[in-house]
């Protein structure tokens, strides 16, 4: 069928991916069949019906066909690579439905990713090929074959057509979006932006931390409350809207204030697409990049078929619109300052450029800057947001761990005064807080690649293993939420918060054998790039918080209705059974209807 590929259209043009993928699903047998029985002549006896029970048959013959050939070739590759299969998910049903059925209800109803945990076990392996609808995709757990597949094998691994695709009208080329020398050019680019710790990304944060703390302190009472010192809020969307201003600032240089705006009132909140629903969602552009990221995603999730949804039209059109309709401009003044330093032959100062800055500095191509910039947006935000979000989830549930890091904060950073970067690199118990909350609940809980028309071969990770075969263009999910939590390698205790793991000598041992079983930033060459910056803005927020903050607990009465926790998990086994709130993801692991917290003020903050 390659012969069809000539014809594949550029990355925008979904609708013609769509005739295409109809031409192979529809085109190619019911011509088949045309010739066939064209071939018997008009002397053979049929009528019309049966000639329309064969044209309509050849369609899933013709499937079943392929299925079998492509099996065929996959086994005959497989040995000849003294590899075996990938072993698959059996299901009742053809095309294995009934399993994609189970894995579309656990994702509405169930806890974050554990369908695919529990179809590990079931077959006992950590690689596993679910086989949907007639279509390999493989779900791994496997530390071994993530690392192959992150460093060693990364040339066989990309973030392929299909992720691309669901992406274009969103990321278009950003970073995230491309793979190949297109990719590496990006990556060479955006580096030295990334390379020291600056002092200006620390104005950044003291700026919205003292937002923030105004935003806490301007929250009304709680419903209850016995002191006029307590405050009810969900913290997830208070430290959305940090992140959210802190990287419009760190990107475009620009003035946001979501902080300003009024935050979600406890008792009141209902629930929201993710978390607690805002009465302001913050003006166009916020609420544009939440739905043309959301979109995005719900197309990965649809797979061949999102093309379909959208014949009549592209549905992050007007999300997308209004993105570039508030960085256009932007973009515009930009080049015009950027003009303008070059008359006055001044260097740019790397030390307090944004990024914007920084992009047009460089290049001149508006659609490039665009595209990184928003990438940029997506891959810092949300994922700081959600490891800020996470950790105070897991400070509540465990008070002592609250209070030695409240200590340590506050011996080296005294309430009012501002954290540098020194100050937070002595602080090891606050990173190890933060390492342990990386570790149980890994922002990025499930990760994508697949391979090239080249396919793959996963080594072997266990003694007596053989080595697995990936066949080509096949869409390999890694799951770092349950690598990260797996007993095999972190021990009895891997899901029990313990950010001792992270400094006491015994139990740092596990990850000092085997590093690749902590993998939140990835690694390999495409290891995330704002590792250093995420660390320092999550423990600045901290240390601001937890200087000005004495008690903090959770609050599951203002939990909006429709997100509490279901009352049949209390009684499962491991973590789902310790859990207080609902975590989902949507790409980021969030907490559905908002992380409700009271905390107690030192006094006037
Ligand atoms: C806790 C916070 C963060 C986490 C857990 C995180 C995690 C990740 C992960 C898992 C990837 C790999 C994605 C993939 O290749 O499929 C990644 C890539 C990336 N991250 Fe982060 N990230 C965080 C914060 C940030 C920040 C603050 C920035 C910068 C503003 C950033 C910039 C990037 C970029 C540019 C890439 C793409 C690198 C490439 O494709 O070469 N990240 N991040």
């Amino acid at each position: 069928m390659a012969i069809l590929d000539i014809f594949r259209p550029s990355l925008r043009n979904y609708r013609g991916l769509l005739l295409l993928q109809c031409a192979r699903l529809f085109g190619v047998p019911l011509v088949a069949a045309h010739i066939g029985l064209s071939s018997l002549g008009r002397s053979t006896a049929l009528s019309s019906l049966a000639r329309v029970v064969i044209y309509t048959a050849s369609v899933p013959l013709f499937a079943a066909g392929r299925g079998l050939l492509d099996d065929w070739r996959q086994r005959r590759a497989a040995r000849s690579m003294g590899a075996v299969l990938v072993p698959r998910v059996e299901g009742k049903w053809p095309g294995n439905i009934d399993v994609m059925l189970f894995i579309l209800a656990e994702f509405e109803t169930g806890y974050v990713l554990q369908s695919f945990k529990t179809l590990l076990d079931q077959y006992g392996v950590k690689t596993l090929n679910l086989r949907l609808l007639w279509s390999d995709l493989i779900i791994t757990m496997d530390s071994g074959h993530i690392k192959y597949m992150l460093t060693d094998g990364f040339s066989s691994w990309i973030k392929g057509e299909q992720f691309i695709r669901a992406y274009e009208s969103f990321l278009g080329g950003g970073i995230f979006n491309r793979d190949g020398h297109v990719w590496k050019e990006q990556r060479a680019l955006a580096r030295p932006f990334f390379a020291r710790d600056r002092v200006r990304d620390f104005q950044i944060f003291e700026r919205h931390a003292t937002a923030m703390l105004a935003a806490l302190r301007n929250a009304p009472l709680p419903p209850g409350a016995k002191s006029p010192l307590v405050r009810a809020v969900d913290m997830q969307d208070l430290v959305g809207r940090f992140t959210m201003d802190s990287a419009v600032e760190f990107l475009f240089g620009a003035e946001l204030n979501t902080l300003g705006k009024p935050l979600p009132v406890a008792g009141k909140a209902q629930i929201g697409k993710k978390g607690s629903k805002s009465d302001d969602e913050f003006g166009s552009f916020v609420q544009a990049f939440e739905a043309a990221q959301l979109r995005a995603v719900e197309r990965v999730n649809e797979r061949w078929m999102w093309p379909l949804k959208e014949l009549f039209g592209d549905h992050s059109r007007i999300a997308t619109e209004a993105i570039d309709a508030f960085v256009q401009p932007i973009i515009e003044a930009a080049i015009a300052e950027d003009r303008e330093r070059r008359d006055r032959d001044e260097t740019l100062d790397m030390e307090t450029a944004t990024m914007l800055q920084y992009f047009v500095s460089v290049t001149s191509d508006k659609k490039m800057i665009r595209d990184q910039l928003i990438s940029y947006m997506m891959a810092g935000r949300d994922t700081t947001g959600s490891l800020l979000t996470f950790t105070m989830y897991l400070l509540a549930l465990h008070p002592h761990v609250f209070r030695t890091v409240q200590e340590e904060i506050r011996s080296a950073c005294p309430v009012d005064s501002i954290p540098s970067f020194e100050t937070i690199r002595s602080m090891p118990y606050l990173r190890a807080v933060l390492n342990e909350s990386l570790r149980l609940f890994a922002p990025v809980p499930i990760d994508q690649r697949g391979t090239t028309a080249a396919g793959s071969v996963l080594p072997p990770t266990n003694p007596g293993d053989r080595p697995l075969y990936v066949p080509p263009h096949t869409d390999m999910y890694y799951l770092l939420l349950h690598l990260q939590r797996d007993p095999d390698t972190w021990g009895s205790t891997s899901l029990e918060f313990d950010p001792d793991r992270w400094i006491n000598e015994e139990k740092l041992k596990p990850f000092l054998a085997n590093p690749m079983i902590f993998l939140p930033f990835n690694a390999g060459p495409r290891i995330c790039l704002g590792q250093q910056l995420a660390y320092n803005q999550a423990s600045f927020f901290l240390v601001r918080l937890l200087q000005n903050v004495s008690s903090l607990e959770l609050s599951p009465e203002f939990i909006p209705a429709g997100a509490e926790v279901p009352q049949n998990w209390k009684t499962q086994p491991g973590r789902v059974g310790l859990e207080q709130v609902w975590p989902k993801t949507a790409v980021i692991i969030y907490v559905k209807g908002g992380l409700w917290v009271r905390m107690r003020l030192n006094d006037e903050v």
